[in-house]
């Protein structure tokens, strides 16, 4: 080849490549575009019970979209089994389902892992709480003023768009709160089956106190499980705890963990630590120093973030939290990195540190006297 023929060829691949990139930015940015498909179908799929039309006690036998709508919708002429087979497409992109793709061109849908975690449990639990409980309307309200929160932090995007804050809102609400309370129990099951499993901190405690327990229903698995911790002290506020119901050998004590924290052997923080500021959570840490003995621990189960910036699902997922948090609950509130938790720990007296990572999403943190 000559010179020129050579340059020439150079200059021609270097423009594909060029070319190729920024058919995958363009590409890349349509997919973001169309982002909103993907939640809103999910949410579909779920209102209209498919994941139960498919797992029907654990079969998972593949169904086409007519079988699903034969199902869930039996006596509705007007259903429309081709918009459904739309949704489940996007959705087996997503990896909630599966496509079994005959050589006749029919396709047919069974639950991926992913999609398992939607369909109830023999306890009634699921993730699809959770996936509703992000989506309600006043949610839905608060999301497109997520920026205000960077233009002005002092109010959060769902306290202007719904003119109170998110507790107030959903305390006033008692079926919104309903759901509330199943999200938190669908997420918080699983986790607590898989912490307790791995993990032996509870071993020595008597009294164990649950700050922001909610339900008690950490309280209740942990006493199952170590039958050593013969009293759990389940603190929240008192609006919450008014609907918190008897757990045999739990008490349901109403109170702020900013002003105190009953005393007990160890202190139990899970997933609450996230929607208060950095003062709150330091004055909720010096709190809980004053309610433990000499030695005394408190072990904290939060979201902690990665110090890098990836783009795999662990990173999306905490990340989308995070804002979640910045949006819903405090403009300040955050998830937190391993080395912001150690600071909080170290600047309110706690010299001891460490971390287990159990979970993906939700980690182990100690933190002794
Ligand atoms: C996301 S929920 C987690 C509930 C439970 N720990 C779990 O993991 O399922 C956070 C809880 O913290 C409680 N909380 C928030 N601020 C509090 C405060 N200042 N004092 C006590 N509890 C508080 C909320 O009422 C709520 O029940």
């Amino acid at each position: 080849m000559k010179m020129g023929e050579m340059q020439e060829t150079l200059e021609f691949k270097k423009n594909i490549g060029f070319a190729r990139c920024e058919n995958k930015a363009r590409l890349a940015i349509l997919e973001l575009a169309h982002m909103m498909s993907v939640p809103m179908s999910l949410m579909a799929v779920i209102n209209l019970k498919v994941p139960e039309a498919i797992w029907q006690g654990g079969s998972n036998d593949p169904l086409s979209a007519a079988d699903i709508l034969q199902r869930i919708r039996p006596h509705n002429g007007r259903s429309d089994s081709e918009n459904l087979q739309r949704l489940l497409r996007l959705l087996t992109s997503y990896d909630i389902f599966v496509e079994h793709l005959s050589s006749s061109g029919q396709r047919k849908y069974s639950l991926s892992d992913v999609g398992k975690t939607l369909a109830d449990d023999d306890q009634g639990l699921s993730y699809a709480y959770y996936m509703l409980q992000h989506h309600q309307d006043a949610l839905m309200r608060a999301w497109p003023l997520v920026g205000e929160a960077v233009e002005d932090p002092r109010r959060e995007p769902f306290k202007k768009a719904n003119h109170e804050s998110a507790i107030e809102y959903y305390t006033k609400r008692p079926e919104e709160m309903k759901l509330i309370h199943n999200s938190f129990t669908g997420m918080c099951v699983p986790f607590m089956r898989e912490m307790l499993e791995a993990y032996d901190g509870f071993q020595g405690v008597e009294t164990l106190v649950d700050v922001g327990g909610n339900s008690g229903i950490c309280l209740r698995m942990i006493m199952d499980k170590h039958p050593n911790v013969r009293k759990g002290i389940n603190y929240d506020l008192p609006e919450m705890v008014a609907h918190a119901p008897h757990i045999p050998g739990v008490s349901n004590v109403g109170g702020n963990a900013f002003q105190s924290v009953p005393p007990g052997d160890a202190i139990f923080i899970k997933w609450a630590i996230l929607a208060w500021t950095d003062e709150e959570a330091k004055q909720v840490f010096e709190n809980c120093y004053r309610a433990l003995p000499k030695d005394g621990k408190m072990i904290v189960c939060e979201p902690v973030l990665p110090e890098q910036t990836d783009e795999s699902h662990r990173t999306r997922a905490l990340l989308g939290g995070d804002i979640f948090v910045m949006t819903m609950y405090r403009t300040k509130g955050k998830h937190r990195t391993e080395q912001q938790f150690k600071h909080l720990g170290i600047s309110t007296g706690f010299p001891h540190f460490s971390v287990f990572y159990i979970d993906s999403y939700l980690a182990v943190l100690e933190f002794q006297k």
